[in-house]
């Protein structure tokens, strides 16, 4: 994988723009994911380790949002169960065109992996198979707010009896205080890992207008309208957590 250090947002912008997935992104994104999502290589090493609880034979896993793999990675590494197959799923082509690489290098490592499909597409307009497990690792929160139920919904209706989404995401706290205080602690985390003060700033301001979190209670009665009957979160670090939505 890359080992390029995330300087994107380093230099003082006279304006700041939206943040996109494009080609600048690519080239630093394992770093700047790692740097700024507590928890992330943890989080993306057990989706690996709880997808083979889940996963049935002859059906999908979807990595939903996959951006370079790392989760698709992880699947292939854990899951062995028969005739399964992963499916990456992204809609930015600079990311699409990256993960493939990185998949065949994986291919060329270990013997006996899944076979794996990277497609370039739109998740809230694609039209998704029987699945086991679908894995969406802070997809989700870039999605507009008002298609979020329907994709869920969707989901839902492709995960075989037995299956999971497992689905990660930054939190927004619905009580002031607890909001403020992990704000907080996620920029102390951030500066611990050597952004600056300017790069902090900037990058918020890029990603305000594309990122919506929500609560764990949004989050918990959209997965249940959906139609999810369970709903268990199972890794939390500052205001990054990951939940299980069982069928
Ligand atoms: C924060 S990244 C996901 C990180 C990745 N899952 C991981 O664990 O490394 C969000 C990804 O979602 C993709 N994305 C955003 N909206 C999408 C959509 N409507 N359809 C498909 N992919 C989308 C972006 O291109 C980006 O690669
Ligand atoms: O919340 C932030 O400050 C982030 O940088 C988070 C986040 C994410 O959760 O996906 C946003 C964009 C980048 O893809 C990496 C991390």
């Amino acid at each position: 994988m890359s080992q390029e250090p995330d300087r994107l947002f380093s230099a003082a912008l006279d304006q700041v723009p939206d943040f996109t997935f494009n080609e600048d992104v690519v080239r630093v994104f394992p770093d700047m994911i790692k740097r700024s999502v507590p928890g992330y290589p943890t989080i993306v090493e057990n989706i690996g380790v709880l997808a083979a609880q889940f996963a049935r034979p002859d059906t999908l896993l979807y990595d939903l949002g996959s951006s370079l793999g790392a989760v698709t990675q992880a699947l292939r590494r854990h899951v062995r169960s028969d005739g399964c197959r992963v499916l990456a799923v992204d809609n930015s082509a600079a990311m699409v065109e990256r993960c493939a690489e990185y998949l065949k290098a994986q291919d060329a490592m270990y013997q006996e992996l899944l076979p794996v499909q990277v497609l370039e597409a739109d998740i809230t307009a694609l039209e998704l198979q029987p699945a086991s497990v679908v894995a969406m690792n802070f997809t989700l929160q870039f999605i507009e707010p008002a298609v979020r139920l329907a994709l869920l919904g969707k989901i839902r209706q492709a995960l075989v009896p037995g299956g999971a989404l497992i689905l990660s995401e930054k939190l927004r706290f619905e009580d002031a205080g607890e909001h403020a205080l992990l704000t907080d602690l996620h920029i102390a985390f951030k500066r611990a890992n050597g952004y600056s003060e300017l790069e902090i700033a900037q990058k918020r301001s890029a990603i305000e207008n594309v990122m919506k979190p929500d609560s764990l209670e949004e989050h918990r009665t959209r997965l249940e309208a959906a139609g999810f009957s369970k709903v268990v979160p199972w890794f939390q670090c500052l205001n990054f957590a990951s939940l299980i939505a069982l069928p």
